[in-house]
């Protein structure tokens, strides 16, 4: 059974239809790659999931439940994390502020905390810093590490490594593959040659329609798909 299904998902906002026919089944464990081009409707997968849109007709189930309609805190309490494109972090907070905000209690979990700062020394670094001063690399890896201080099933990631130098998305990819031992991720992601290196499996979205699924592998080795579904040259 796979942990997230999405059924004819179909998403308005406001007079606009956005989606139109999102099916998608995705395994647990592992990362999940969602791309498309620019306006094709991930993010707006993304948000439906967690409630923030909500789709009408259409079904999101996790883990066999059906989490149509439930209030965004509800689905998160289900175990799903959302780290979005924007990063949701405090900037004027400091890194551990940040983080304890993120816990359910109030508190650390220490054998959580030191995975977090094991995954991301430079939190640990910048602990007693304001976010707004850190690096734009280390914002993201705060904003995923606010994702995880509290265990996950599911970790719905949008475009992390949006104008980020090469060597951090590379630290980033290392992480991920980390983080996705023990919860699935579902990244939204541009960067094609990031989303292959972590990916397992894929869909790709366009005008509101998942218009393909497999797995990376195959899409990757495929450069005439790849240039006719995200026109990479
Ligand atoms: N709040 C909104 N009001 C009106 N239209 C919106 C709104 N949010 C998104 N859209 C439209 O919905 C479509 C899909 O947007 P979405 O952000 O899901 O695309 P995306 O695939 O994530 O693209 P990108 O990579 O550019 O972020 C776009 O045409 C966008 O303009």
């Amino acid at each position: 059974m796979s942990l997230l299904t999405l059924d004819k998902m179909k998403t308005d906002i406001g007079q606009y239809a956005v989606l139109h026919d999102v099916s998608l089944e995705v395994p647990e464990g592992g990362v999940f790659v969602l791309l498309g081009r620019n306006g094709a409707g991930k993010t707006t997968t993304l948000r439906s999931i967690m409630g923030l849109w909500k789709p009408s007709p259409g079904t999101v189930r996790f883990d066999g439940d059906d989490l149509t309609g439930l209030h965004t805190a509800d689905i998160a309490r289900r175990g799903i994390a959302y780290v979005p494109e924007n990063m949701g972090i405090f900037g004027n907070l400091t890194v551990e502020e940040n983080l304890i905000l993120a816990t359910a209690k109030g508190r650390f979990d220490a054998a959580r905390l030191n995975r977090i700062t094991t995954l991301f020394p430079a939190l640990e670094r910048f602990w007693t810093k304001q976010a707004w001063s850190l690096s734009g690399g280390q914002k993201q890896m705060l904003s995923v590490a606010r994702a995880i201080v509290e265990p996950r099933r599911l970790i719905l990631i949008d475009e992390p490594t949006k104008g980020l130098a090469p060597a951090i998305v590379a630290a980033m990819a290392e992480a991920f593959t980390e983080i996705s031992r023990e919860a699935t991720i579902l990244l939204v992601e541009q960067n094609f040659h990031f989303a292959r290196s972590i990916g397992r499996d894929m869909a790709v979205i366009d005008d509101g329609r998942v218009v393909h699924s497999g797995t990376m592998a195959a899409f990757a080795a495929d450069k005439p798909l790849q240039d006719r579904l995200l026109g990479l040259s």
